[in-house]
């Protein structure tokens, strides 16, 4: 041990009145294994080494001096963190002295073992889903082209003292205002529209583009209407986000408006959510594809920072799916997942694949499978349509470098224990808003669908209001959407909404209701919930703001960041590739199916017999309405003989890749559809839920009410869900007992063939095999006449409910 380790061994000694042990640590120490304990090294060192002192025999005399030495090194926390003691001195921790050392191993002194319980000192008890000890983000670390130059405001364990004026992680002052623009960027909700270019069908149609983008935060949105005596008019909308992006913006510059800023956070144990919301086909694909290739790049590459590199955080991804309430892995044959809640009331994904990436070509050919693998459909607007919410995760992950003989011996077994979350990223591209209103004509899949996504888009939008009011209850069971989301919500945590938009004038109600949501998540994350657009008049001036967003404080302890993946994968990733990536040129606007049309000018609506042709216009409140409506008395007047409506919408099937599917107009490739997508066989009631999501701006009263009911709806769904589940696990049962009736019946047959068997045997037998397998049958058969009932119920229920 080196003169600088002695002088902070003593130090630390003498912080606990027992400076006389420093020169007996000296000689005892000499020749032990320090393990992670780097000479001079101080915390873990310090620790490693009062540890082995005190398996040698050297060091404290009385049961006093041992406990003051058992305090010290709790105040070491065995991970060479501090912790401040009753004990010990006041001091300052510095950098160097927290770097982060190896656990102490071997430490199993009996008398001191009992008192701090078996769990503090071994190692087999060292938990996948224990939160990272601190030091990950207080190490020093080389400055990164990402990473933000001022202290995180989460990162209270660098300030030594609230009164300090802030620090940079380098020591420097930082100017108040670096600060507050170092916050903005990475604010805990960022609000970002994109809007779209129009399409060639759209300018085939002559449609107007109806939308302006001004200063790069604001935009106006010109809305045709026509007063009773038909005369045109245009009333005009103005809405500003943290940032607006045109039609001219690449998917590179809205990566470096979203995602870029978070990427260096993530290695600071912070959760993010970047996620889409938009209608059909206004560009959540296109969006966010080239965004988790686009943050891997970085992720790789901070990775190979020195400070990353030597404390071993690895890159995990995973990629799953949830449709029609039901999770499916993307990278494992759409395997389905279940979602269980630990003893923690931490949300795991049961049998989800994650897999270790390091090299972005490898990550681009996991995205590029399990975009495969998506479930899509076409609507009026997107002949290829995400169905479902896809969800990829990029986490970051510290491996622990197991010394213990035994666990080294599992630990292939328990690959998952060995890695503790330090923070992640999920990207969401969310089903088309506005489903639920397109699938009144629809089948009962697709009507399904519909109600599926606005339950998971209501409910993310009351997460997010919760969290704006501190609210300590956070209604993540809303839906499967913000269940999975939980962990990405609570503690240390960003989210980032990029809200897609279309511009033609055929899509403007949808474009409003976009706009109108976003505005909604915009004012909560400013912690100001009450304000609404208000149209006044004909030219109406709605949410004008300042586009910058205060950084909204959460609760910013340090949450524990689980493990949801029971099963994993590592990789083989020795491939290079990094330096040679060059992003996605698919993922770039393909300049040649769009073009720029001059903006909307302030006049009135030509009469567009394309757009109203459009097949959107029939989704609309008004003629949504009017379709449950009719179809409610049609209920009531002609009894339980509803028939259901032909299919409008194709199956589901995979979404293909975006380089498939760049110009989907003219070259569009169908996939065949899974066996799990195209099941369902529940009903839910979508009605309700569809006019709470066209009436984001409703007094608060009535919204409340719209809650309730929506909760009980929400229990009607799941009744009904159960009793799907009960149904389908009878039919296996079913087709198992099938099977061994037939297997019986093989044998009856073999018997009967040979010579002198019995007729009379057989004959008694073979009726009892039938009777069995018809009594089965019969049963099979109520229980689904059963479940038709429920499903013709529910639906009638449904249509009869009033619209609020
Ligand atoms: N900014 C853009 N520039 C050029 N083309 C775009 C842009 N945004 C979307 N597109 C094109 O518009 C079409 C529809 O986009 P996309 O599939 O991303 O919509 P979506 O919102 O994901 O729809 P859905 O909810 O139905 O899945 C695609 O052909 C896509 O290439």
């Amino acid at each position: 041990m080196g003169d600088s380790g002695d002088a902070v061994m003593a130090r630390w000694l003498q912080s606990a009145g027992l400076q006389h042990l420093a020169t007996s640590s000296a000689a005892g120490a000499g020749g032990a294994d320090y393990r992670g304990g780097m000479p001079g090294l101080g915390g873990a060192g310090a620790g490693s080494m009062l540890s082995s002192l005190l398996m040698q025999g050297y060091g404290p005399e009385s049961v006093e001096e041992k406990h003051r030495l058992y305090t010290l090194l709790r105040g070491l926390n065995f991970n060479g963190e501090s912790a401040p003691t009753s004990m010990s001195e006041p001091y300052t921790p510095t950098a160097q002295s927290f770097g982060g050392g190896n656990p102490v191993e071997g430490f199993y002194s009996p008398e001191l073992r009992g008192e701090l319980g078996a769990g503090l000192l071994d190692l087999h008890a060292i938990d996948d889903t224990e939160l990272l000890s601190e030091d990950v983000a207080s190490e020093p670390f080389e400055p990164s082209p990402f990473m933000p130059k001022d202290i995180d405001d989460d990162d209270e364990d660098v300030i030594s003292g609230s009164q300090q004026a802030p620090l940079d992680n380098y020591g420097l002052v930082t100017s108040e205002k670096e600060s507050t623009t170092r916050e903005n960027n990475v604010a805990k909700i960022k609000v970002v529209v994109r809007k779209r270019p129009l399409n060639r069908k759209e300018l085939s149609r002559k449609e107007e583009d109806i939308i302006t983008v001004h200063d790069s935060s604001c935009l106006t949105v010109y809305e045709p209407k026509l007063k009773v005596d038909l005369t045109a008019y245009v009333e005009k909308h103005e809405f500003c986000f943290d940032a607006v992006l045109d039609e001219h913006v690449s998917n590179d510059e809205v990566y470096r408006e979203t995602v870029e800023p978070i990427i260096p956070i993530i290695f600071q144990r912070t959760k993010a959510t970047c996620f889409a919301y938009g209608q059909t086909g206004s560009g959540k694909t296109y969006t966010m594809q080239p965004l988790p290739l686009r943050a891997a790049q970085d992720m790789v590459r901070l990775l190979h920072q020195p400070v990353y590199r030597n404390q071993n955080f690895k890159l995990w991804l995973s990629y799953f799916e949830i449709y029609g309430g039901k999770l499916f892995d993307l990278l494992s044959d759409r395997r389905q997942l279940l979602m269980r809640e630990d003893g923690k009331k931490q949300v795991c994904i049961v049998g989800l694949q994650e897999f270790e990436v390091s090299d972005v070509q490898i990550v681009k050919e996991y995205i590029e499978r399990g975009n495969a693998a998506r479930s899509t459909g076409s609507t009026g607007a997107n002949e290829e349509s995400s169905r479902s919410h896809a969800i990829l995760q990029l986490a970051v992950k510290k491996h622990i470098i197991v010394k213990d003989t035994r666990r080294q011996r599992d630990r292939d077994a328990n690959e998952a224990k060995n890695t503790k979350a330090v923070g992640k990223i999920s990207f969401i591209d969310l089903a088309g808003s506005e489903r639920g209103a397109d699938t009144t004509d629809n089948d009962r899949q697709t009507r399904i669908e519909g109600a599926e996504i606005n339950k998971s888009l209501l409910a993310l939008k009351e997460c997010i209001r919760a969290l704006d009011n501190d609210q300590i209850h956070i209604p993540f069971r809303g839906s499967k959407l913000t269940e999975v989301l939980r962990d990405s919500f609570v503690g240390n945590s960003r989210t980032v909404m990029i809200s897609c938009i279309s511009p033609n004038a055929g899509s403007c109600e949808h474009t409003l209701n976009t706009l109108r949501y976003a505005d909604r998540v915009k004012s909560l994350s400013k912690g100001g919930n009450t304000r609404k657009e208000q149209p006044t008049g004909p030219t109406t001036t709605s949410s004008r703001e300042s586009s910058s967003a205060p950084s909204y404080s959460l609760p910013a302890e340090a949450e524990e960041i689980p493990n949801q993946i029971q099963e994993k994968r590592p990789v083989d990733t020795y491939r290079k590739g990094t330096e040679n990536f060059t992003s996605n040129p698919s993922a770039e606007p393909d300049r040649n199916s769009f073009s720029m049309v001059p903006n909307y000018s302030n006049k009135g609506r030509e009469d567009n017999g394309a757009a109203s042709g459009n097949d959107r216009e029939r989704y609309d409140l008004k003629s949504t309405q009017t379709a449950y409506t009719s179809k409610a008395q049609l209920v009531q007047n002609s009894t339980n003989t509803q028939e259901e409506k032909v299919t409008k919408v194709s199956p589901p099937r995979r979404k293909a890749y975006k380089e498939d599917k760049s110009d989907r107009q003219g070259n569009y490739v169908k996939k065949d559809n899974g066996p799990e997508t195209g099941r369902t066989g529940y009903k839910i009631q979508q009605a309700k839920q569809l006019q709470q999501q066209q009436r984001p701006t409703s007094a608060s009263a009535s919204s409340r009410q719209s809650e309730k009911e929506s909760s009980c709806d929400d229990v009607e769904i799941d009744a009904i869900l159960e009793e799907e589940e009960a149904l389908i696990a009878a039919h296996r049962k079913e087709i198992e007992n099938t099977m061994e009736i037939v297997r019986e019946e093989m044998n009856l047959l073999a018997e009967v063939d040979q010579p002198g068997s019995l007729i009379d045997n057989y004959v008694t037998q073979l009726s009892f095999l039938l009777s069995r397998k018809a009594a089965g049958l019969v049963s099979l058969q109520a229980r689904l006449a059963r479940f038709q009932h429920r499903l013709k119920e529910q639906e009638i229920l449904s249509r009869k409910k009033p619209p609020r």
